[in-house]
């Protein structure tokens, strides 16, 4: 990894709208907040993106002054390397890291995935996701994404059978994925995986809450199950063997890319699958996560899709075929 001796730091907060609003069970969204960074050295400048997220205490102005408080380490050459040590995972070293690996390449004159000796990313079909709402609000926001091959359903704790049936109902030809975001109990878990399993859902993403998911290791699992909130890098793979099937890797959540591919190899040497997943955000967020693509089952790449505008030379998407970045966005 090259240090980047003198290399300044600039970074602010940037707000893009949700066309419309995006609903989990934690609550509702209409504006997806990013950390944007740009880490410039020798007169070239490479880009990052974030997204804090409160349900792992983070907020945009705490993520803001953690990357700032690198200023000195940055004008000092840290590299890509120290930087893993020297901040904790999550979302500030994600849009720092991946801004490293961006300014790296433009210096070496090479794409990030040769760069990082990673296969060449290609064309993948993205999960594209449907909000919570009543049963018929979801049936008509489904039967409207039909034509897509992979939706993925976000459900709250109630109401999962009839739910999932009006949406399996409207949509009768796309691979389904569930997203719970930790709104089940051990009391309805079995109930509400059968009801998902009976119409044909892949996979089932978080359950239970983190750190209260024992029970997936003890019943009959009748589909797939992957951990989200209950997985951040590499470090918490190893005790989740028992209760999972699949892993959502996500930048902001390990902490940049260099660790996310570490990650997706060290999840596969586990038997985990891998599910490569992203926030509300723009296209700049999406591009390294490209990189993890060819070891993903699944890609959930489809924070673009939920904006009302992205950034210039944003991902090129066709329906839901996501391809990777230009040079002109990122890596
Ligand atoms: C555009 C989709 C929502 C992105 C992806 N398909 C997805 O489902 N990601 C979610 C992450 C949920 O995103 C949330 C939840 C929340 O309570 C608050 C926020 C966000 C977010 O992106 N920004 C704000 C902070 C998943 O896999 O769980
Ligand atoms: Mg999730």
């Amino acid at each position: 990894m090259t240090s980047m001796k003198f290399a300044s730091l600039a970074a602010r907060i940037e707000r893009f709208p949700i066309a419309g609003s995006f609903t989990i069970s934690r609550g509702a969204k209409t504006e997806a907040v990013t950390v944007m960074v740009e880490v410039s050295r020798a007169g070239l400048t490479g880009r990052g993106e974030c997204v804090p997220y409160p349900r792992y205490g983070e907020t945009p102005e705490a993520t803001l002054a953690a990357i700032q408080a690198m200023q000195q380490a940055f004008a000092d050459g840290i590299s890509r390397q120290a930087l893993q040590a020297a901040m904790a995972p999550g979302a500030a070293r994600n849009a720092l890291d991946c801004a490293l690996i961006d300014l790296e390449a433009k210096a070496a004159g090479l794409r990030a995935w040769n760069l990082l000796e990673r296969p060449v990313p290609g064309e993948r079909t993205t999960a594209y996701t449907i909000s919570l709402g009543t049963p018929e609000a979801m049936a008509a926001a489904t039967a409207k994404a039909a034509h897509r091959p992979l939706l993925k359903i976000k459900l709250g704790g109630d109401g999962v059978p009839e739910r999932i049936a009006a949406v399996r109902k409207a949509a009768p030809e796309s691979e389904l994925i569930v997203d719970a975001n930790e709104a089940w109990t051990e009391a309805n878990l079995e109930a509400n995986l059968a009801a998902c399993a009976a119409v044909g859902v892949t996979l089932v993403e978080q359950p239970l809450p983190a750190g209260r998911d024992e029970a997936l290791a003890r019943i009959r699992r009748p589909l797939a199950v992957c951990a989200d909130e209950s997985v951040h890098d590499r470090s918490s793979l190893a005790p989740l063997r028992d209760r999972y099937d699949a892993v959502n890797i996500k930048l902001d959540k390990t902490g940049g890319l260099t660790e996310a591919l570490a990650m997706a190899d060290a999840a596969q040497a586990l038997g985990f699958e891998i599910m490569i997943g992203c926030m509300v955000a723009t296209s700049l967020s999406m591009a390294p996560a490209m990189l993890v693509t060819p070891q993903a089952r699944f890609v959930d790449l489809d924070g673009p899709l939920l904006l009302a505008r992205d950034r210039d030379h944003g991902l090129r998407y066709d329906d839901s075929l996501v391809y990777p970045p230009d040079a002109s966005l990122w890596g």
